[in-house]
């Protein structure tokens, strides 16, 4: 009899909600995607509605079943990968949150942040958590809701509200608030875990005032969890059976099963991360050391280069310059000129992330010329995701002392050929893209698939085949001399915000 089960993979990610039905051979079967409202209150601030979260999530899951005509029994788990560090607090007895998520994106709380390394806490944080001190990760977030929502921190401190990243929020509403839990990828995230005891850290909860009561469980990337609600998914109750962050599950997902193994994910933002094996590794040079995942009772370790602006770059160029209609055209009118006219553009909108973590930098647009064009715009957007992943790579291979011999690929992105080109010339080692560049919902896919016993890690190990490989052909004097003017310019966009009024 054929086989008619699949695993359900939710894909939360900054700027749409995906569902992905994926077959036993590890395929796509069915895909359904739905944008989301991006609240932007003031400069710098960068809002999602949660309720809109789960309306768009719990609503494509529902279109990808009915468009393949799959019903909920036929499939055999969910897995859960989404948006890292963006933060939302919730009443327990309700459901309903008390504030906004505050989107990872978001620097509201950089004089927070500021606070903290004023007060010397920056090393503490590092070696505990392996996070640099930064309004990007969850704690100080948590804190400002408390701060700022009367009441909110009294309540908390009673246990009436909880904290959750995107992946709690969703399984809570999933098992119509039974289960309250994360994964150790997600946890990893907050600035407030200790990823050496593998436990919530009290000194730093006390340092915010977060209560560890609002806090979810912190479990495996791969296990049953709860199940699904028979209200929430036509009579089904479907395990949800793994968890993971959007960039651990497409490490995952690319089967970086080894250590030295490294994926980069171009998605709203480009994220670059290398499995180290079971010990995590210090970064001398400002990555992050974070977990990949929890699975068979141990956990596996990782570096990693978070980008914050890449596509959403490319979102910037369509929405706010209107240059075009579908961020797809920009390879089109990238090609139309032969290079970038000299103009560089640095897409610090949200500060700069790994390796400068500079919260005050700003966005600029360098070389400008009476010759410049749109084109020359849209180029040099567009090879800046590129200059960004060498800064990553650059200094991965610094602090892990492994020379890549060629950079797995993923994301929406990737189906840029211009941009995959520039990125081989550029780091000059060979780009691979996989067949299926979903990599980030197949990640969470095999993980819910390995924990109900869908597939074995072996089945998964020999599913990713490459679709295009991408050689370098720029000369190396040509790469140096690029490159160094992308230096120049993110030299001069740093401290923007700082020294203005
Ligand atoms: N052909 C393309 N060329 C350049 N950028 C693209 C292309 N297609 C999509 N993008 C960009 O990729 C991002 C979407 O990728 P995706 O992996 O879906 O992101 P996320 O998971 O962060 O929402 C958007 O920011 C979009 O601007
Ligand atoms: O939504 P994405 O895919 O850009 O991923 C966001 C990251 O998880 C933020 O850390």
């Amino acid at each position: 009899m054929e086989d008619k089960t699949f695993i359900l993979a939710f894909d939360q990610g900054t700027t749409s909600s995906r569902a992905i039905l994926f077959d036993r051979a590890g395929r796509i079967h069915s895909i359904a995607q739905k944008e989301f409202t991006q609240i932007y209150p003031k400069p710098g601030w960068v809002e999602h509605d949660p309720m809109e979260i789960w309306g768009t999530q719990s609503g494509v899951a529902r279109e990808v079943l009915e468009k393949a005509a799959v019903s909920p029994q036929q499939v055999a788990a969910i897995g859960i990968t989404n948006q890292r560090e963006t933060t939302v607090v919730w009443e327990r007895a309700t459901g309903k949150p008390i504030y906004n998520a505050i989107v990872w994106q978001d620097r509201r709380t950089a004089d927070i942040c500021d606070q903290l390394k004023a007060d010397g806490y920056a090393d503490a944080i590092r070696e505990k958590t392996g996070l640099v001190i930064d309004a990007y990760f969850s704690g100080t977030k948590i804190k400002w809701i408390l701060d700022h929502v009367e009441g909110a921190r009294d309540r908390a401190e009673r246990g009436e509200l909880l904290f959750g990243t995107i992946d709690t929020w969703l399984v809570w509403n999933l098992t119509r608030g039974k289960v309250h839990v994360t994964d150790y990828t997600n946890a990893s995230r907050t600035m407030l875990f200790n990823i050496h005891t593998l436990d919530w850290d009290d000194e730093l909860l006390h340092l915010l005032g977060i209560p560890r009561a609002m806090l979810p469980e912190v479990r495996s990337s791969s296990e049953v969890y709860g199940h699904t609600d028979e209200h929430t998914f036509g009579g089904a109750n479907i395990p949800i059976a793994g968890i993971a962050g959007d960039q651990q599950a497409a490490l995952f997902g690319q089967t970086c099963f080894e250590p030295g193994m490294v994926k980069n994910t171009y998605g709203t933002g480009c994220f670059m991360l290398m499995n180290t094996g079971e010990k995590p590794v210090a970064s001398p040079s400002g990555l992050l050391t974070t977990i990949a995942w929890g699975l068979d009772g141990k956990v596996t370790y990782a570096l990693e280069g978070s980008v914050f602006i890449a596509g959403a770059a490319i979102q910037w160029l369509r929405d706010g310059l209107r240059f075009f209609d579908a961020a797809a055209d920009s390879e089109y009118f990238a090609s139309k000129v032969e290079d970038t006219g000299g103009v560089y553009v640095v897409p610090a909108f949200a500060g700069l992330g790994a390796p400068y973590w500079d919260m005050y930098a700003r966005g600029a647009i360098f070389g400008l010329t009476r010759g410049t064009r749109k084109e020359h715009i849209i180029r040099a957007t567009l090879e800046s995701l590129a200059y960004q992943t060498k800064d990553i790579l650059d200094a991965m291979q610094r602090d892990s002392g492994i020379e890549l011999k060629s950079l797995r690929v993923d994301g929406g992105a990737v189906a840029n050929n211009l941009l995959m080109q520039f990125q081989a010339d550029i780091l000059g080692v060979p780009v691979e893209r996989p067949r299926i560049t979903e990599s980030t919902a197949l990640g969470a896919a095999y993980l819910a698939g390995l924990a109900v016993g869908f597939w074995s890690k072996e089945e998964i190990a020999q599913s990713v085949e490459v679709e295009r490989r991408f050689e370098p052909q720029m000369d190396a004097e040509t790469r140096a001399r690029l490159y160094r003017g992308w230096q120049r310019a993110v030299e001069r966009t740093m401290g923007w915000a700082e020294e203005g009024d």
